[in-house]
């Protein structure tokens, strides 16, 4: 890893009142100048051996050099608090698979089973596993395989497409450039899919040739594709939410995410010398609307449930589904976001494709009138939900509570 010195998010004006803090998450995002490390992933399979630091000074900053390869405990800022890292119960959550594929053949009784299925699922931890989907295993073998040519690219060829601070796109490794403690196990590559009406502009194709370079536009058509995949499987799911919940409006929230602003994240999970200290990504709930998670064979997704962290075992073709916290909002509390967290393990990369389905940023975040009283969450977009977490707060198991005690005061302020 190589410390730099992170770059001062800007902050807007008023950053969040409350200092709340939960299950030992920082109150707000350290916007302390944290200086950063860039975790490179061993090559796989790599153990790691004798550690070797040295710390150098140059130019007045800091600059430390770990080799995760060779370092016998992992550092400090990866170690995460024991109630974060409690251990997983060995048993596994039965997470139903829904067959969606009953919406396109107007299979009126497996449309009724898949309703249910959703309805129970949402009703106590939120998860579910989706078959039928329509997206072909040539394509989520390609983006799976996409991801780990991505990470598995030298430092400085990745450091090309880093993230841009306050924003959600772009490689980050370890979040080292945002937050100094608690860091995940993990380095990602997030970027967005943003259609009108249905049509995609090549977004994505553009964000990868635009950053990488014109040898990229393979891989930026994989990921076109695939994000194109996943926008037409979430409005199916938005059919099967609104049915489950009684939504008198047909089509409300399939309406809702006609156009909208989704982030596609690709995480990468290197072998890690000390799994049970750190976490691939903390406990938390998605801030987003509705989370389409493709997943290696690997393992390590888990679910809080009654107190428990219940692994999701990975099941070959299906895909993981979970809402998040703009659809707690949309659904006025009926459906909570669902809390969850990824562990990781000393012998295997893993790899996880998130698809996070997003309104327009514009789009005012509010339940169908029959679900509207007596209304839970303020008036908001995505815009704001997103920023927060961007620039003020750090998303973790109670991200929406906190944005709304922080968005309702600035507004009395205002
Ligand atoms: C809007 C988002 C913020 C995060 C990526 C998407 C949806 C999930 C969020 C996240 C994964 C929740 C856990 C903390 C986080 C910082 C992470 O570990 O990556 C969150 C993402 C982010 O802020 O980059
Ligand atoms: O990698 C996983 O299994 C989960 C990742 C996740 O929850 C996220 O990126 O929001
Ligand atoms: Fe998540």
């Amino acid at each position: 890893m190589v410390l730099q010195t992170a770059q001062q998010e800007p902050s807007l004006t008023r950053p969040p009142r409350c200092s709340v803090a939960s299950a030992g998450s920082p109150a707000a995002m350290d916007t302390s100048p944290a200086t950063p490390l860039l975790l490179q992933p061993p090559a796989p399979s790599i153990d790691p051996s004798a550690a070797k630091a040295a710390v150098s000074k140059g130019g007045g900053a800091a600059t430390a050099v770990y080799d995760l390869r060779r370092e016998p405990k992992i550092p400090a800022p990866f170690v995460w608090p024991h109630a974060e890292v409690r251990p997983t119960t060995a048993q596994e959550l039965a997470v139903p698979v829904v067959d969606v594929g009953v919406l396109r053949n107007g299979d009126a009784a497996g449309i009724r089973r898949a309703v249910a299925q959703v309805a129970s699922a949402c009703a106590t931890h939120g998860f579910f596993q989706v078959s039928g989907h329509g997206v072909d295993n040539a394509l989520a073998r390609a983006a799976l395989d996409g991801a780990s040519g991505f990470f598995r690219l030298p430092l400085a060829e990745k450091q090309r497409a880093r993230r841009i601070p306050g924003t959600v796109s772009g490689y980050t490794s370890a979040h080292a450039d945002r937050f100094a403690s608690k860091l995940p196990w993990k380095e990602t590559l997030s970027f967005g899919f943003h259609d009108r009406a249905g049509a995609a502009a090549p977004v994505v194709v553009d964000y990868f040739t635009s950053t990488l370079g014109p040898d990229y536009e393979p891989m930026g058509r994989v990921y076109q594709e695939y994000c194109g995949k996943m926008k037409e499987l979430s409005l199916r799911i938005m059919e099967l939410l609104e049915l489950s919940l009684g939504v008198e409006k047909r089509g409300y929230y399939r309406d809702f995410f006609a156009d909208s602003s989704s982030i596609m994240r690709c995480n990468y999970y290197p072998p890690c010398p000390e799994p049970e200290r750190t976490l691939g990504t903390g406990p938390h709930c998605d801030p987003t609307a509705l989370t389409i998670l493709l997943q290696d064979d690997v393992g390590g997704l888990e679910v809080l449930v009654d107190g428990d962290w219940r692994p999701v075992r990975p099941v070959p073709g299906a895909m993981v589904i979970n809402i998040g916290d703009t659809f707690m909002a949309l659904s006025n509390g009926r459906y909570k976001s669902c809390l969850h967290r990824a562990v990781v393990n000393r012998r295997q990369e893993r790899r996880s494709l998130a698809f996070f389905l997003c309104p327009r940023e514009d789009r005012v975040v509010r339940p169908p009138p029959s679900l509207r009283s007596p209304r839970q969450y303020p008036d908001f977009t995505w815009a704001d939900l997103m920023r927060f977490t961007q620039r003020h707060y750090r998303a973790d198991t109670r991200t929406l509570d906190a944005f709304t005690q922080w968005f309702s005061s600035a507004q009395e302020a205002a």
